[in-house]
């Protein structure tokens, strides 16, 4: 099991637990070194020497973040010769989506956008517990905004019962248990495209893993037992899927723990493990992952074997690879990573953060501490919604419901 991920604290903590192996990091050292020297994403402590002084010269303040005249992402807003020495190989493998939002936008030119979404990590905040893993206000009211735009839908590992109160929105279709679980919007107004037709269901709901539901609750049981010992082991019930979660425990007993579980799953030659953030997830072994159901959805949306589509897949974990590995294979869509630092990855883009209210401190700069502001989940999503309302004002109003 790996430290792949932290909760974002400081510049220290970033440096100090930077990712392991999970997702192998393209030069990992490379990138921690980078981060440390203050590279590749402008992350690092102060170079006080090496930044350019520019007398007069200030960055926005970010009271003035998004008024008129003022960007509303600042990286993006680097002079040229700072922005180049950020451009390093990761960066252009996978560019940041707000800062090539003009790519995203001429890429979505003349198409009808499908939105996919992850939630842990993506939508909300990582959290050490996972029942508290509430979404903002604010987030929901963007991803409220998107659904009225384009068709939505919430692709997650969590069982579709818990990640529904957390979001609320009966507008978006929701893809549980890591797709397994497959439910159409529950609104008497959701957003269906315009070229549906009947015949394309508006309750898509497909389970494909029905059968093995005796067999994860026998695993759940074996696995809180066995696991009961271990001080900040939890084990959650995500119906046609568990997880093992660990970031609560010790490391020193990471070890330990997962021969825990592989003992346990050696009963179950049926199901597989996988490791996600601080997490052992314990699926059926049947051929369906995140792109499968992606797939799914875009068929029973109508929107199978059309070039006029782009999906648009935003994930932050392992899982969501999958999603990733399918708009490749399909040559169709944007994949976007979220992640704070330089993952392998099949995505074509990448975000750092669900939100943007936190903020970094990039370089001193006239004596005072210069802020960036780090790209979003919420930010893109505003994005999008403002250059599909600008596009087309008729989007102002609410679109065709059925
Ligand atoms: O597909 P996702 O929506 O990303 O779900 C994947 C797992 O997410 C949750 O665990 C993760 O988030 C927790 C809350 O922030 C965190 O405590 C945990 O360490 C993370 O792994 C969820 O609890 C799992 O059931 C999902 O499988």
């Amino acid at each position: 099991m790996t430290n792949q991920d932290v909760v974002f604290q400081d510049m220290a903590g970033i440096a100090a637990a930077l990712p392991g192996a999970l997702f192998a990091c393209r030069g990992a050292a490379g990138a921690v070194s980078s981060l440390r020297r203050g590279g590749a994403y402008g992350l690092g402590g102060p170079r006080r020497r090496r930044v350019p002084r520019r007398a007069g010269r200030r960055w926005p303040d970010l009271h003035q973040l998004g008024r008129r005249g003022y960007p509303r992402v600042l990286p993006d807003a680097l002079p040229r010769r700072r922005r180049a020495r950020r451009v390093d190989g990761e960066l252009l493998r996978h560019p940041s989506a707000l800062g090539s939002f003009d790519d995203v936008a001429a890429a979505a030119k003349g198409k009808k956008v499908v939105m996919f979404m992850d939630y842990d990590g993506t939508l909300s905040p990582i959290v050490t517990d996972p029942d508290r893993a509430f979404m903002s206000a604010e987030m929901r009211a963007a991803v409220r905004d998107v659904a009225k735009l384009f068709p939505t839908a919430l692709v997650t590992g969590r069982c579709l019962e818990k990640v529904y109160s957390f979001v609320g929105l009966s507008e978006l279709y929701y893809a549980g248990s890591h797709g397994m679980d497959i439910k159409g919007p529950s609104s008497s107004k959701p957003f269906l495209p315009p070229n549906f037709q009947e015949g394309n269901s508006k309750t898509v709901l497909l389970q494909p893993a029905r059968e093995f539901l005796p067999v994860i609750d026998k695993a759940y049981r074996g696995l809180v037992d066995k696991t009961k010992a271990t001080p900040g082991a939890r084990v959650e019930n995500n119906k046609f899927c568990l997880s093992v979660h660990f970031r609560c425990v010790d490391e020193k007993r990471w070890s330990p723990l997962a021969e825990q579980v592989k003992a346990v799953l050696r009963d179950f030659p049926e199901l597989k493990l996988s490791e996600g953030r601080k997490v052992l997830e314990i699926r059926p072994s049947i051929m369906w992952d995140k792109g499968r159901a992606v797939e799914f959805l875009l068929k029973s949306l109508g929107f199978d074997d059309r070039s006029d589509v782009l999906p648009v897949y935003i994930g932050d974990d392992r899982t969501d690879e999958d999603a990733f590995k399918m708009l490749r294979k399909r040559g169709q869509g944007i994949g976007i990573l979220v992640s704070k630092f330089p993952k392998e990855t099949d995505a074509s883009y990448s975000l750092k953060d669900p939100t943007e209210v936190q903020y970094i401190y990039l370089a001193w700069h006239n004596e005072s501490l210069t802020k960036l502001l780090i790209p979003s989940v919420m930010e893109f999503l505003h994005q999008l919604v403002h250059w599909k309302r600008r596009r087309s004002p008729s989007a102002m109003r609410r679109p065709r419901v059925q």
